[in-house]
């Protein structure tokens, strides 16, 4: 164990997602396990810029564990993208004396901290905390399982009226880049159709499956869109390709936004963040940096920050096969 980490910080960066605060929570309680002090930073790499400082004791973090948000607040920081903004982070560091970070965000948190670490050699551990599982080198991302959660009970409810007045839904949800949250939710809520930006399967292809939907005596469909899927149309122009060339649809369009992002984390996520929160700190004391910690087959595992960044996990086919099947 490392007898020279006395000071560690921690920041939440990015999107936030349910779950964040019980990573604090458990970075923070590790820290006082192991007679560690731990400093609270405010508003992700911008209150980090700012000096935004506060200490944490085992005590600040009570009541946290079931509340959505990140009580730490986070940001998108400009001021971070540029070398400038990072020299100001790292003197803020130094003023307080803080020996290393762990950063709680997503993909560009991590590429903001190798930046950081690369320039000021501090040590650094990520823990990945977004809604958009877009990470590699972890199973699961704190926050996605909550927003499945959110997004399946929100589809049920478009179900009801989907159903009531024999309509069809297209209901975009978040991911960016990612179709974790859609093809899973959509699977999840009985979908008909799922599309996302890991393959684009042409428009031909969904109205086909529209037509041959209908002639087996479906009523009702609902279309889960990803945000960031590539048939080159948003899901409004969708919605309007398909009342013009598939007559007797009544076509409504539901765009879930933010709501994904917020409510309780689901207890996987409180487990998944305390496991990450603690074993965060331990690879501190253990001497690793520019690390994330990440879960694979329920170990704890730490993955370099360049590989968790890299390119996007290849689509689980066998989800797309599930899919075809169930929705025959
Ligand atoms: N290329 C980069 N260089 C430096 N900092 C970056 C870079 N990309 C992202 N960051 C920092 O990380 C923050 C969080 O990244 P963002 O993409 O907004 O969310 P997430 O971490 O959830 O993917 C940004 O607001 C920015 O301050
Ligand atoms: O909250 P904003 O700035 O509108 O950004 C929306 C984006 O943030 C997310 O909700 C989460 O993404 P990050 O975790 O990368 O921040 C995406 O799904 C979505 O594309
Ligand atoms: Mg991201």
């Amino acid at each position: 164990m490392l007898e020279n980490i006395k000071k560690i910080g921690v920041l939440t960066s990015g999107g936030d997602a349910p779950g964040m605060n019980a990573a604090i929570r458990a970075v923070t309680r590790s820290c006082a396990y192991y007679d560690i002090e731990c400093i609270g930073i405010y508003r992700g790499f911008q209150g980090l810029i700012e000096g935004e400082f506060e200490v944490l004791t085992a005590r600040s973090v009570r009541n946290v564990i079931n509340k959505g948000g990140t009580f730490l607040k986070s940001a998108r920081s400009q001021e971070f993208r540029t070398k400038e903004g990072r020299a100001k982070a790292f003197e803020k560091l130094q003023e307080v004396g803080i020996d290393a970070l762990v950063v709680i965000g997503g993909d560009g948190t991590f590429t903001g901290a190798i930046h950081l670490q690369q320039e000021h050699n501090i040590p650094i551990v990520g823990i990945p905390g977004t809604i958009d599982n877009d990470i590699n080198g972890t199973d699961y991302t704190i926050g996605y399982d909550t927003a499945l959660n959110t997004v399946v009970d929100a589809i049920d409810k478009i179900r009801d009226t989907a159903s009531s007045h024999d309509r069809l839904f297209l209901v975009e949800v978040m991911g960016r880049d990612a179709g974790d949250i859609a093809l899973n939710s959509g699977i999840g809520a009985g979908a008909e159709e799922i599309l996302i930006p890991e393959e684009d399967m042409g428009i031909d292809r969904m109205m086909e499956s529209l037509m041959k939907s209908r002639k087996s005596g479906k009523t009702s469909s609902i279309i889960v869109v990803a945000e960031g899927e590539k048939s080159g149309k948003n899901i409004f122009e969708l919605a309007e390709f398909i009342g013009e060339n598939l007559t007797g649809y009544d076509i409504r369009v539901s765009v879930l936004g933010h709501m994904q992002r917020g409510g309780a984390p689901s207890c996987y996520d409180r487990v998944l963040a305390s496991k990450l929160g603690v074993g965060a700190v331990e690879a501190i004391l253990r001497g690793e940096s520019g690390v994330m910690v990440g879960i694979t087959n329920k170990i704890v595992t730490s993955v370099d920050f360049e590989v968790a960044i890299k390119g996007r996990r290849p689509l689980d086919k066998e989800l797309r096969r599930v899919l075809n099947i169930t929705t025959v």
